[in-house]
């Protein structure tokens, strides 16, 4: 295991980046959305990862986002800069910049249109980008299905900790809870293994997870936070009734347009972040109307409400 210090715990949100009606960054939406996470009961923020569209932006404006998050989450908020990028001469170039802003980690995902062709290979491109940022944990963002990159991680881990001196962990969105828990129970609390599939958050917690990343936790930390609150107080009922209404509404955004759908989600609540950018489309207003009506249906609002 390494030695290190450096833990993510409790529910860390992925935030949607703000773009105004042009496509342009929406800074001034920044500070409002820590500030709902503080009130809702998550940890962190895990910021230009794929809700927050990364790959969607030029390493300028990826560098522009970051500055303004850890401005707005200093104090506050735990910080994770997503460096991730086709190319590890951009990527270095911003594991660099997050942790001259003083990120808390940086985590990167697989390169996918070169793909590293074994585990070998891809803790070494990953070594390549934790060099940049020395000081700073680095985490492996692990998803096979937008990557095609998927090596057993219980095989990635030994070899990262080996190699990576700042080898902060994994985070870890794919189903299979055989590899999380192999490689969770691996570590023995060395590194980090944390969870990525907001719907299924209650199956990891039984199998140890402690800290989680989603693009749920946005907007419905409240009803993840009463999962674990059931959870460690032995309620497995209330527990798996809350992780119900998780899996009820990831459905309802997911039949209306998937991630473009769950942004629009934050306008529902009143933190409009704006459209998603190409190529990803926007919902059309009967779309999200549609949408409005099945939420209030199974009662997501007054589910997501804080406190
Ligand atoms: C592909 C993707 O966005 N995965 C997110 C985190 O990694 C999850 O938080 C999902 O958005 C969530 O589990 C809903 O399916
Ligand atoms: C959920 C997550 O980790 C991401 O969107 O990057």
């Amino acid at each position: 295991m390494n030695n290190n210090k450096f833990h993510l715990t409790g529910l860390v949100a992925a935030p949607f980046t703000p773009f105004d009606a042009n496509g342009a960054l929406n800074l001034a939406m920044i500070p409002r959305l820590a500030d709902h996470y503080v009130a809702t009961g998550v940890s962190g923020a895990f910021v230009c990862g794929t809700t927050g569209e990364g790959s969607s932006m030029s390493n300028e404006e990826r560098m522009i986002a970051a500055e303004a998050w850890r401005k707005a989450t200093a104090g506050k908020l735990k910080l994770i800069v997503h460096v991730g990028h086709n190319s590890l001469v951009d990527s270095r170039a911003l594991a660099a910049h997050a942790e001259k802003i003083g990120a808390e980690a940086v985590a990167a995902i697989a390169p996918c249109f070169f793909r590293p062709g074994s585990v070998s290979g891809l803790v070494d491109w990953c070594a390549g980008i934790a060099s940049a940022a020395p000081k700073t944990p680095f985490y492996y963002y692990h998803m096979p299905a937008m990557t095609g990159v998927n090596f057993a991680m219980v095989d990635f881990a030994p070899l990262a900790v080996k190699r990576i001196p700042n080898f902060g962990g994994i985070k870890f969105t794919h189903e299979n809870i055989m590899d999380f828990s192999s490689a969770l129970a691996a570590g023995e609390g060395g590194y980090d293994v944390l969870f990525g599939r907001d719907e299924i958050l209650l199956s990891a917690l039984v199998m140890g997870a402690t800290g989680a990343v989603g693009s749920t936790y946005n907007y419905a930390a409240p009803i993840y936070n009463r999962v674990i609150k059931a959870y460690k107080a032995g309620d497995m009922a209330a527990a798996r009734r809350e992780q119900l209404k998780s899996i009820q509404f990831i459905e309802v955004f997911c039949k209306y347009g998937g991630m473009s759908a769950n942004k629009v989600i934050m306008k529902l609540i009143g933190l409009d972040c704006g459209p998603v950018r190409q190529p990803l489309s926007q919902i059309t207003s009967a779309q999200e109307a549609a949408m409005k009506a099945d939420l209030e249906r199974i009662g997501f609002f007054e589910a997501v409400r804080a406190g």
